[in-house]
């Protein structure tokens, strides 16, 4: 059930203000948002569900609003290079090497994967899910419109955007707070020898080396787009040359969307999104977990116990608990000790919800259930504060506890209203789910998969080889993986 009523409160922080702002569509009664998807090329790690968990709370909530909400978020499966930069092996085309796979079975493995595990964390799909490689006419087009207006230039049959000359006449660098004339004194020149004019000119499309396989014909020669322009081509083809708002990680902002921002205003005459919202990072040892980096545990790690940085193996709503506890502006540290925290918080509000099935009403109501609805609207409403939205959910707990010890009671309506309201916000709004939660099948799959562990172990240290090879043999198999380490084994599902 939608509430119009409170949309005139809903704020957001706005990257590219750096204040609050009341959000106000750009059309009435419709939203438009963009938010940058995934780089196919690895198994989803606990970062990436941050992302889709924050903009999949902002969905929900805009849609439980009662706007008409268009959610596009792009799969990059083309064009992203190594260290993000405008030189190197594209990120899916190495990985197809090193597997002996096409690229597109990565990218399509990869994707499918995805989907499995933003599943699991119960992250509604978005209405549109574009691909860059479908997406190559409509890049080429933004590149022939650049190139029009003269802020690119074409060299050795790459094109490159003219960023110096961008900001002569706008400001690069308005949504990240960096100064370019900065930004070039503490960079060294070009020899002159590059493709590129200024070293912060960067590739909308880039002339493709005999050995580089994803490519596509064009009038500059084969080649292939350059990272940033797959989001202009696919937001404006999708939302329009401007829409309301554009999501993604907070290392997304410089250069990524700096360069979207660039890209939008020439091509398409203004800056593509009006509100900029940017979900901080997740860190390990207080550094950004990536898969570049090499950093990262997988979600299939969680929900199974498998990495030997996991205490235990966590569920699916641990994990989507575990991120909405935090704001979505503030970063969030691993560590086993919070996630079991978690874990133990998230029961006491999957147990709260169950008891309110079970209490005794009674002739008159000890606490303010108009209170308690504000509380989390308000808490929504201000940026999306998910863990205000939660306490207000602990202070209800308390209450159903009080009731169902006797020492306080609830009309029958008054009890209707607040389990309504728990359905609200823990259920359609935070998509806590009891029904994804209660399906443990990977936890219980870990509990098993650490007993064999430990018997093979057991077997190990009776001498008894033979057995804890057939254990390691016969897992192997049924496709288990066992890996001695220093620490113990740890297994993985090929
Ligand atoms: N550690 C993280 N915390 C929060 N968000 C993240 C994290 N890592 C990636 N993201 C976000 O997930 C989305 C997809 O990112 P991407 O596929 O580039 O992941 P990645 O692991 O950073 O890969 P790479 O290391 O190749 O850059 C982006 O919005 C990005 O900002
Ligand atoms: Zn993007």
């Amino acid at each position: 059930m939608s509430n119009t009523k409170y949309r005139g409160i809903f704020t957001v922080y706005n990257t590219l203000t750096r204040q609050k702002e009341r959000f106000e569509p750009l059309h009435s009664g419709h939203v438009g948002m963009y938010v940058c998807g995934p780089t196919v090329y690895g198994d989803p790690h606990l970062g990436h569900a941050r992302p889709a968990i924050t903009f999949d709370v902002l969905f929900r909530y805009l849609t439980h609003l009662g706007y008409k909400v268009r959610y596009v978020r792009n799969i990059t499966d083309v064009g992203h290079l190594e260290n993000d930069a405008d030189e190197g092996e594209d990120k899916i085309a190495k990985k197809a090497r090193l597997e002996e796979l096409e690229p597109m079975e990565i990218a399509q493995y990869y994707t499918d994967r995805y989907h499995t595990f933003m599943d699991r964390l119960n992250v509604k799909r978005p209405s549109i899910e574009p691909r860059a490689s479908g997406h190559i006419i409509e890049q080429l087009q933004v590149v022939e419109e650049i190139l029009a207006k003269g802020y690119a230039y074409e060299s050795h049959g790459s094109v490159y955007f003219d960023v110096p000359k961008y900001n002569r006449d706008y400001q690069y660098g308005k949504l990240s707070g960096r100064v370019l004339d900065d930004l070039m004194s503490s960079t060294r020149d070009l020899d002159g020898q590059e493709e590129k004019r200024s070293s912060f000119d960067f590739a909308l499309w880039k002339n493709a080396s005999p050995e580089h396989i994803m490519r596509w014909p064009s009038r500059f020669g084969d080649g292939f787009p350059g990272w940033h322009l797959e989001c202009t081509a696919m937001s404006s083809k999708y939302l329009g040359t401007q829409f309301d708002i554009h999501g993604g990680g907070m290392d997304l902002m410089f250069p990524h969307h700096e360069c979207e921002i660039a890209q939008g205003t020439i091509a398409k005459g203004h800056e593509p999104a009006r509100y900029w919202m940017h979900n901080n990072m997740i860190t390990i040892n207080g550094q950004k977990m990536g898969k570049s980096l090499g950093n990262f545990i997988t979600l299939e790690e969680f929900f199974t116990g498998s990495h030997r940085l996991l205490a235990s193996a966590y569920s699916p709503m641990t994990i989507r608990f575990f991120i909405l506890q935090a704001h979505y502006r503030s970063t969030v540290d691993f560590s086993n000790e919070a996630l079991q925290a978690a874990e133990k918080g998230l029961q006491r509000l999957m147990d709260a919800r169950a008891t309110l099935d079970k209490l005794k009403t009674g002739a008159h109501t000890n606490y303010d259930i108009d209170a308690f609805e504000k509380s989390c609207y308000d808490a929504l409403s201000d940026d999306l504060n998910t863990p205000l939205v939660i306490a207000a959910l602990f202070d209800a707990t308390k209450a159903i506890n009080t009731i169902a010890a006797g020492q306080a009671s609830m009309t029958a309506d008054d009890l209707v209203r607040l389990k309504g309201l728990f359905e609200r916000f823990m259920g359609d709004v935070l998509g806590l789910s009891t029904e994804v939660a209660s399906t443990g099948g990977d936890e219980k799959l870990g509990e098993v998969m650490q007993l064999m562990l430990h018997l093979r172990s057991e077997a190990k240290a009776a001498k008894n080889f033979a057995l804890s090879d057939q254990i390691r043999d016969e897992l192997s198999k049924l496709g288990f993986v066992i890996k001695d380490g220093k620490d113990g084994a740890t297994w993985e599902l090929k």
